[in-house]
């Protein structure tokens, strides 16, 4: 299946100097593979963790109630928007999406990158707040017939909701220039081998390397 020819190789991500987490965020219209590149993510690197939503959709055969999304009813999600619980929130194809705001400001301090699935109105917004953290990335199909052949593959949406998927696809790749990075999603190993690269190149920035402060300081005094 994955050709460790083109899979970039895992840069370990030093504990040594202390590094503030980031914000990776996947976005692209429904069926160009971001489920997929998030798995694959998720599978090869401790670091990264899930940043899990709270929806008001149901749950699609096989998704599990706090791994894919948290599955919520109206009532609680409003009672969520109205306690600030999270850090954004939107509505996508008749149903409300939001991100919770406890875990990802604690784990950030703590260093820990947190993944985001996330259509790009929620990119916009964790943008606005926290533009510092965020890297989006944006997934796109290698055309609209493949993206359509990937939707019916996928084989979990009737083909009434293929076809509003397929109306919206348009609308959300006009916003492909909301993004740092745009990934066209034609081989998965090759698009999960730039994606990787990102992430590690993202992790060495030197503003998020909280450590470099004390560490240069150390270097540099005047009797080292
Ligand atoms: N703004 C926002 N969008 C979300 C959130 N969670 C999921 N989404 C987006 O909602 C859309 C629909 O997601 P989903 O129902 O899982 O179907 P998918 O398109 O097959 O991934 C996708 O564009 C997701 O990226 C969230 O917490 N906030
Ligand atoms: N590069 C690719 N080539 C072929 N099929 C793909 C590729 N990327 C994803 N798929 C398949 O396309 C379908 C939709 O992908 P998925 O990750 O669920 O999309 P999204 O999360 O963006 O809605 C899935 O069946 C997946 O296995």
């Amino acid at each position: 299946m994955t050709n460790p020819e083109v899979v970039a190789p895992t840069i370990p991500d030093s504990d040594a100097l202390h590094r503030r987490g980031l914000m990776f965020i996947l976005s692209s219209p429904s069926g160009a593979g971001k489920t997929t590149v998030s798995r694959m993510l998720l599978q090869r690197d401790e670091r990264l963790r899930m940043s899990v939503s709270v929806t008001t959709r149901s749950p699609r055969p096989g998704e599990v109630d706090g791994r894919d999304y948290h599955f919520t009813d109206h009532a609680g999600f409003e009672r969520m928007v109205e306690d600030g619980e999270f850090l954004e929130w939107a509505h996508v194809f008749g149903h409300s999406y939001g991100t919770p705001k406890a875990e990802v400001k604690a784990g950030l301090r703590e260093g820990n990158d947190y993944l985001f699935d996330i259509d790009w109105q929620g990119t916009q917004q964790l943008y606005q707040k926290m533009q510092s953290d965020v890297v989006r990335v944006f997934l796109l199909p290698p055309s609209i017939d493949e993206l359509r052949r990937r939707l019916n593959a996928r084989g979990t949406d009737s083909a009434e909701v293929i076809a509003s998927r397929m109306e919206r696809a348009k609308a959300e790749i006009s916003h492909w220039d909301g993004y740092d990075y745009v990934i066209v999603n034609d081989d998965i190993d090759i698009c999960f081998a730039k994606v990787s690269q990102i992430l590690a190149s993202e992790r060495m920035r030197r503003m998020r390397q909280t450590g470099l402060i004390p560490f240069v300081r150390e270097l540099t005094a005047p009797d080292s």
